[in-house]
């Protein structure tokens, strides 16, 4: 079967207003690839994923994400690529005055979906992947860390995304909850999901060694099929 690409940057600058971030961006994404984006506090790891999700607009060099052009991407099209794509930011909470049920049927309301039952069985799907069935009445301030991020993860995939760009999902959890939070991440890809997570959490990166982009220098490197930690840290320790 030939390969589908599905992120795709060519010579691309990652912009943050008038500031240069990342300079000469190249980067293929295929189908169903499993990657993590590291780098040092500031070093653009967000900013990349914000020009993705055509967050920050891509003013230089080529950009195409699931068949979309980034460079000049009118908002109507920005939609339609945001319903392909799910999103788990680290400063993107849950509506705190509604419960995670309401959290989640808003969502798929506003993203056109009509029908009641739909909607009910739907979110009730989603959350049954994510294991928050049963908390599924509780206001976000009644969950814990790791379950809110879960309920960010169902809403993220409510639309049945083939990308799901992750910010640090596992930033503010203790090493236990990390590690249940990336079984989900890779339990996701498992099911065909691409996955870009960027993460300063080596533990997340020993428990599954992937291709992993690194931010330094205002450039983005590659290094592909890295399987050893120590390995990263020296990426990041090393002038690239
Ligand atoms: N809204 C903004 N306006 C202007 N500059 C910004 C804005 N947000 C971030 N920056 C700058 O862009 C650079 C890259 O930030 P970015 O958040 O992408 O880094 P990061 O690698 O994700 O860092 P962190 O690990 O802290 O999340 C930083 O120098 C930051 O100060």
């Amino acid at each position: 079967m030939d390969k589908k690409i599905v992120i795709q940057l060519e010579q691309a600058a990652v912009y943050q207003r008038e500031n240069l971030i990342l300079l000469d961006v190249d980067l293929e994404v295929e189908a169903g690839e499993f990657i993590y984006v590291i780098g040092k506090v500031g070093t653009g790891k967000s900013s990349l994923i914000k020009t993705l999700n055509a967050e920050l607009p891509l003013f230089q060099g080529k950009g195409e994400v699931l068949g979309f052009q980034l460079a000049g991407i009118k908002n109507r099209a920005v939609s339609q690529l945001r319903r392909k794509m799910g999103v788990v930011f680290q400063d993107f909470r849950l509506l705190t005055d509604r419960n995670v049920f309401q959290n989640l049927s808003f969502v798929l309301q506003s993203t056109g979906w009509k029908q009641k039952t739909a909607i009910m069985e739907r979110v009730i799907e989603v959350l049954n992947v994510v294991g928050m069935l049963q908390k599924k009445d509780k206001m976000p301030y009644e969950l814990s860390g790791g379950e809110q991020q879960r309920v960010v993860i169902a809403r993220a995939i409510l639309n049945n995304p083939e990308i799901i760009l992750a910010d640090e999902p596992t930033g503010n959890l203790d090493p236990e909850t990390s590690e249940e939070i990336l079984d989900l991440f890779i339990r996701l890809n498992e099911e065909g999901k691409t996955i870009l997570m960027a993460t300063h959490d080596y533990a997340v990166i020993a428990k599954k060694p992937a291709r992993t982009l690194v931010c330094a220098h205002g450039k983005l490197s590659d290094s592909e099929e890295n399987k050893e930690v120590i390995e990263f840290e020296n990426l990041l320790e090393s002038n690239i």
